[in-house]
């Protein structure tokens, strides 16, 4: 088989890294880097194949690579491509579903916890020396058993959730999605313990609201000011999908304005989150940085089903997880 040129552009493990260089030409370049741009640069424009995530590949950088057949993106958001740039030339996009959305859903669950019964505020209560009396009322969390959980989205990873909220917490779980699962043959185990309704049902019955949505022209900026103003009075919100489904400004208003009783998010507008951010320092919010997937087990397998399809994909077969990018009908 022809050897083909690929830049990898986030380091990758060294077991995945041998096997495209037993295949193909290699090199490695991390456009954050300032250091590493002209490389990186450079390689783009004779790369046949690229692999990585966390970088925005826009419609100037697609023209740059002339040569380029294939994007791996060692994520399952795509958001980060663009997607009308990469159809127009015919280019293969894939990406990471379904080996990450147990992990996913471990991390936004306990992201929820953490929330609900503010346990990173209690610890460092603990850290700090305040630990001076018996904890009373004014630190008192919120039960998650038996509260209904609301899900934006149920794809691949708010199943995951939806599972552990029924079936481990006796949670009602009722979703807004772009379609209502078939769950009989897709989740036969969320029957009668999931539903999907109207956004606004959901919005007025939810104790907690989890945004679970592909960053997409629909979701942009989709959990704005009238959606938190249609949750139950003091709910509270986790953002596991993409920081800019949801109006930053208006999740800190429905905070400060005690509609919202509190907020754990995973990912935000701009990453890593600005030091200036009131997000960063919010008293009633619990924030973490994009760990969504970030366990040793799963980012390998992420890299290694991104590597198996970049593989697949210059051989000229077809990879076993690829985006289609063309425009739905
Ligand atoms: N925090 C983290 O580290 C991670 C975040 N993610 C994010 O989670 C997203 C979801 O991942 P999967 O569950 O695998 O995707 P999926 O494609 O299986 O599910 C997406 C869900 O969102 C719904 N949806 C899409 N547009 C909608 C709209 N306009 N209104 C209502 N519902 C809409 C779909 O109907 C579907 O139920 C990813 O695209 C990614 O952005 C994924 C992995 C890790
Ligand atoms: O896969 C994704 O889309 C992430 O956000 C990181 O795992």
């Amino acid at each position: 088989m022809t050897r083909k040129k690929i830049l990898v552009f986030r380091e990758l493990p060294p077991d995945q890294l041998a096997r495209l260089q037993a295949a193909h030409d290699v090199t490695v370049a991390d456009p954050r880097q300032p250091a590493q741009r002209p490389l990186f640069d450079a390689a783009l424009a004779k790369a046949h194949g690229v692999i990585g995530s966390s970088f925005r590949f826009d419609a100037a950088l697609i023209q740059h690579a002339q040569h380029l057949e294939v994007v791996s993106s060692i994520s399952v958001g795509v958001d980060n491509y663009d997607l009308g740039a990469l159809h127009a030339r015919g280019i293969v996009l894939c990406h990471t579903p379904g080996v990450l959305d147990e992990t996913v859903a471990d991390t936004v669950f306990a992201l929820l916890m953490a929330t609900c019964r503010r346990v990173v505020e209690l610890s460092q209560l603990v850290r700090e020396g305040h630990w001076t009396r018996n904890i009373g009322e004014d630190l008192f969390g919120t039960d998650v058993h038996g509260k209904t959980l609301g899900l934006l989205g149920f794809g691949r990873i708010g199943q995951a959730i939806a599972r552990r909220a029924a079936l481990g917490f006796g949670m009602p779980v009722l979703y807004h999605a772009r379609h209502a699962v078939d769950l009989a043959s897709q989740a036969p185990e969320l029957q009668g313990k999931a539903e999907h309704t109207p956004l606004a049902t959901l919005l007025a019955r939810s104790d907690i609201v989890v945004a679970m949505l592909p960053l997409t022209h629909t979701t942009r900026g989709m959990v704005d000011a009238q959606l938190f103003s249609a949750m139950k009075p003091g709910a509270f919100f986790i953002n596991g999908g993409r920081g800019a489904t949801v109006v930053e400004a208006d999740l800190l208003a429905a905070l400060d304005h005690g509609q919202l009783c509190a907020a754990g998010l995973d990912v935000f507008t701009t990453e890593p989150l600005p030091l200036a951010s009131p997000l960063r320092t919010h008293p009633r919010v619990t924030p973490l940085p994009h760990i969504g997937s970030a366990t040793h087990d799963t980012r390998h397998a992420m890299a290694a089903l991104a590597t198996r399809n970049l593989l697949q994909a210059l051989a000229g077969e077809r990879p076993e997880a690829a985006y289609p990018t063309a425009p739905a009908t």
